[in-house]
């Protein structure tokens, strides 16, 4: 049986970033979300940061009325996103490690380091009706912390990957580890996602990982909606993933017929 599409989640926080830089009311991240949802994104993410540098609360409140999809809420665990999050319901909530002075989200979250803090926050959305995900560095450890806090769903940071030298053996070190992630983070039950660091030269091979439900990618698409519009880049985007997940298919099948032989003709041999 032929498993699920694998999803779509739109970041559209770097419209908002470009507003930002002028203090001006365009681009508007609302337009974004419905624009992104008209070219087939399955889903919209949004990651209000404390320093407020690119997404406001106000634009959160905005897209959480208007959507036709789904909302994803990255947040930190603070007691101001928890009260955002209570106040517009978002369907789920991807819980991020965040630090003020990072350019971009550098690690995952440790939730077996905080385990208590990521377990209330689970228990608390859960009570909101929030599916909730934790972003994690894809390492068994933190896998197993997710399961035991109460998380529905990880989210695997893909950054090592994307900041890999193509081709390398640390890229291929790290597709490995996302591989082995994959597949037990499933092996235990938890929906597996997976983002960051995400373009149109590196989304293909995350999407053929066994088992991944959704990709969250955004700086590349609002990047490329520069040069093709943001429907369009939505659309290829989305086109790359699904053959992504295609070959991945395509390649499972071979390694299984492959075994299969293998043991045939050892059986024949004994
Ligand atoms: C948590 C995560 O993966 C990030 O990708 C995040 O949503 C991007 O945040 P910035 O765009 O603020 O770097
Ligand atoms: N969680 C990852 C995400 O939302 C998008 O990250 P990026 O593509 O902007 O790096």
């Amino acid at each position: 049986m032929h498993p699920p599409r694998i999803l779509l989640g739109v970041n559209i926080d770097h419209v908002a970033t470009l507003r930002q830089a002028r203090g001006t009311r365009y681009p508007d991240p609302v337009q974004a979300a419905l624009l992104a949802e008209e070219a087939g994104a399955d889903g919209i993410t949004v990651h209000p940061r404390e320093d407020r540098r690119h997404i406001q609360p106000r634009d959160v409140r905005l897209i959480a009325q208007v959507l036709n999809t789904r909302m994803n809420l990255e947040m930190a665990i603070t007691e101001e996103m928890l009260t955002l999050a209570e106040e517009v319901g978002p369907a789920h909530v991807c819980l991020v490690p965040e630090k003020r002075e990072e350019l971009t989200t550098e690690g995952g979250l440790d939730v077996a380091g905080g385990f208590d803090a990521c377990a209330d926050a689970c228990a608390r959305l859960g009570t909101i009706g929030s599916d909730v995900s934790l972003f994690i560095d894809p390492e068994p450890a933190q896998i197993d912390a997710a399961v035991r806090a109460g998380a529905s769903t990880v989210e695997l940071h893909t950054g090592g990957f994307a900041e890999a030298v193509p081709g390398s053996a640390a890229a291929n070190a790290e597709y490995q580890r996302l591989t082995a992630a994959a597949v037990h983070a499933a092996e235990l039950g938890l929906v597996v996602n997976a983002g960051h660091g995400l373009h149109y030269h590196n989304a293909e091979a995350v999407a053929a990982l066994p088992g991944i439900n959704e990709l969250n990618i955004g700086h590349a698409i609002i990047a490329r909606a520069l040069f093709v519009g943001l429907k369009d880049a939505v659309r290829e985007m989305k086109r790359l993933i699904i053959a992504g997940q295609e070959a991945g298919l395509m390649a499972a099948l071979d390694a299984h017929d492959h075994e299969h032989e293998h043991e045939h003709e050892h059986g024949q041999e004994r």
